[in-house]
């Protein structure tokens, strides 16, 4: 028996399980792998896991089962791995929008679930995973899917009538900074900059930020109005991002993915 079954091994899926590997969550002898991609399982094989021939194969042999399919495709994996569930099996589903009901209402109400919601910056040990534990999960259950996604960087607990919200917040929402940076960085390039040296100025402007944010017990109102010399620049530029609906623009970014997530669970 393996302790962790996975199947899906795409975007989200690879980087989960080496982060899960490399941060000694589990063993490698101890994960087996179904994916409908071979050749993105090699490097996971490499190091010591183990690949089924089927879904079936990863249920049966398998405690923890990781599901990082896409959403749309859980209608046909879940009436097919229904069958080979057994009581002690927890289901670990990172589907945005697929709520405990819907897995339950697919796999039976007795079933063990934990929902999580990671984000791609795992990959380099800097992810933040929100997750939920649904009853009869144990606590001893949800501790070792908090260890799977917390050793490649930090996972929190939340309720899981958020789990559709906190998508905007973690889950997408390093799309929605790739593309602001995105901004910066083209109107950057038409100011001479080349486009190493704007991503530095950019990018470590940002991880400064959150630093400061996170770290320096000040409030996001003073850590404005620290940079907002009288009558300078800052104040300048944010005056002009709010004339141009600078808010409405995000909250609406917001809006529409907590909506598709809603959307993608009914
Ligand atoms: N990408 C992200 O940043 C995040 C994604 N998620 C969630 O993670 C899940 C996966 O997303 P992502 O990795 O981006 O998607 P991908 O499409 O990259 O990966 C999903 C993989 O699962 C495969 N697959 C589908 N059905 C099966 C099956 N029955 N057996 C084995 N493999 C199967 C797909 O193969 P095929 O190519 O044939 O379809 C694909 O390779 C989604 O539910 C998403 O909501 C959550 C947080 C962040
Ligand atoms: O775009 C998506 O639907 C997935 C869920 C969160 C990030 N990617």
């Amino acid at each position: 028996m393996y302790e962790l079954g996975v199947i899906g091994l795409g975007h989200i899926g690879v980087p989960i399980v080496n982060g899960a590997l490399s941060g000694k969550a589990v063993s490698a002898d101890q994960v087996i792998l179904y994916g409908h991609h071979p050749e993105r399982l090699e490097p996971l094989l490499l190091v010591g896991a183990s690949a089924a021939k089927s879904e079936i194969e990863v249920v049966s042999s398998c405690h923890y089962l990781l599901l990082s399919v896409k959403p749309q495709s859980l209608s046909e994996l879940l009436p097919k791995i229904k069958p080979f569930l057994r009581p002690d099996h927890v289901i670990i589903s990172i589907a945005a929008g697929i709520s405990a009901r819907y897995l339950k209402n697919a796999l039976g109400e007795d079933t063990k679930i934990v929902l999580a919601m990671p984000n791609t910056p795992l990959q380099l040990g800097f992810g933040t995973t929100a997750l939920s534990r649904i009853e009869p999960a144990t606590q001893d259950e949800f501790a070792f899917a908090m260890r799977i996604f917390g050793v490649s960087g930090t996972a929190e607990e939340i309720p899981a009538e958020l789990m559709n919200e906190v998508i905007a917040l973690n889950g997408s929402s390093p799309a929605f900074f790739y593309r602001i940076t995105q901004i910066f960085a083209d109107r950057a390039s038409q100011y001479g900059f080349d486009h190493e040296t704007a991503m530095r100025l950019i990018c470590g402007s940002m991880i400064g930020a959150a630093h400061m944010m996170l770290s320096s017990g000040t409030s996001l109102d003073d850590l404005i109005q620290a940079v907002c010399s009288k009558g300078g620049t800052t104040i300048a530029g944010l005056t002009a991002m709010n004339d141009a609906h600078l808010d409405q623009a995000l909250i609406a970014g917001m809006e529409a993915c907590t909506q598709r997530a809603y959307e993608l669970g009914k």
